[in-house]
């Protein structure tokens, strides 16, 4: 069955596949401004931290494209507050901040062309987020498949799929990877309340291209490893702090725990664009709280009673000493700490 993609630019808009009604439906809403790209993102029609940060670059160049200035200079200006809005929509993922950022400075190097050609120079720089994404996936897919053994039933939790990002996934893309080179691997995705990424969209990707899947729910996590059914865990990133600390769907710091229990192997998967150098450790990472009505309902069908008070943070973070390893595109960091990621900033410096 052919695949779906998330993001899809055409003509000036932006079509984003309505993740909210997968798997039953599959429809996109149509973008025509920067307003309406930045409303997706933060109503989670588009989620996954790299297909936000390719969401957001789509957005400045929209934003651009349909602005009524009449001179370069008073655009990038005018760029600098559409990038405060699309800053606004989620708080967590620091792809979205990385991915407008570029495009910022990519605007302030380019302030002397034309209008016409500062427009299309924006939105060749969103192409080549979004082209450069699915590259990035694939070599994170290649590093991360030698660590997979023919016959492994690797547990997984949101979706860190092709639906994350622009295409082929990260955690996912690990696994794509390893299923395209023969291995045989068997998915178990916790469903992951209570926006059930994993239900919807992983079950749904792994259901779309015939990799074996078998989904649970997240409370039935801990006796899948018990029972030793897990051989391996692997999950995607929304921001990794400088000490390797990282933040992922929650319920993702409980897998680890869980894992290290049971002494099963705990890989984050994620581009160099989810590291975040600037924080030292994930005490700074902010957490999104979201609507309590995600918890109290499961669609349009109430599960909690009127007024009953709600916590509802849509990550966590699991301490560096709970990863076995992040792949990344520039090669695997077992036992991530301070010392082996600031030697990744270095080969980032060294390689481009
Ligand atoms: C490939 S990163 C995907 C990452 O983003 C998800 O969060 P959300 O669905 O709220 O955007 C989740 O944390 C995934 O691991």
């Amino acid at each position: 069955m052919k695949k779906v993609r998330s993001i899809i630019y055409k003509d000036g808009k932006l079509k984003l596949l309505d993740q909210r009604k997968l798997p039953v439906v599959t429809e996109f809403i149509t973008c025509s401004t920067y307003e309406e790209v930045g409303e997706c993102i933060r109503e989670m029609v588009v989620r996954g931290a790299p297909a936000i940060g390719a969401t957001a670059a789509y957005g400045m160049a929209i934003g651009a494209m349909t602005s009524s200035v009449k001179d370069t200079l008073t655009l990038v200006k005018e760029l600098e507050h559409i990038a405060e809005y699309l800053c606004q929509t989620r708080p967590t993922a620091v792809n979205l901040f990385w991915a407008i950022d570029r495009m910022l400075n990519v605007a302030k190097a380019n302030e002397n062309l034309s209008l016409e050609e500062f427009k299309e120079r924006l939105l060749e720089e969103a192409h080549q987020i979004a082209n450069e994404d699915i590259e990035i996936n694939r070599r994170i897919g290649a590093h991360g498949e030698k660590l997979i053994d023919d016959g492994d039933t690797i547990l997984t939790h949101c979706n860190a799929g092709a639906l994350a990002t622009v295409d082929y996934g990260t955690a996912l893309g690990v696994i794509r990877a390893a299923h395209e080179a023969g291995k045989k691997v068997h998915v178990y995705a916790d469903e992951t309340r209570p926006y059930l990424q994993g239900a919807r969209l992983t079950a749904w990707e792994m259901v779309q291209e015939e990799i074996p899947v078998t989904l649970i729910t997240d409370n039935m996590a801990g006796y899948v490893m018990k029972l030793g059914r897990i051989q391996k865990i692997i999950v995607g990133a929304d921001r990794i702090a400088a000490n390797g600390d990282t933040a992922n769907k929650i319920g993702t710091y409980s897998l680890a725990v869980l894992a290290k229990e049971h002494g099963i192997p705990f890989y984050v998967a994620a581009p160099v664009s989810t590291f975040d150098f600037s924080i030292k450790t994930g005490d700074e990472i902010p957490i999104e709280e979201r609507s309590p009505r995600e918890v109290t309902h499961i669609g349009d069908i109430q599960i909690a009673p009127e007024g009953v008070k709600i916590f509802n943070p849509a990550f966590d973070v699991t301490p560096h000493e709970y990863i076995t390893a992040i792949i990344t595109e520039y090669g695997v960091i077992k036992n991530p700490d301070a010392e082996k990621i600031a030697a990744l900033q270095d080969q980032i410096q060294k390689e481009g």
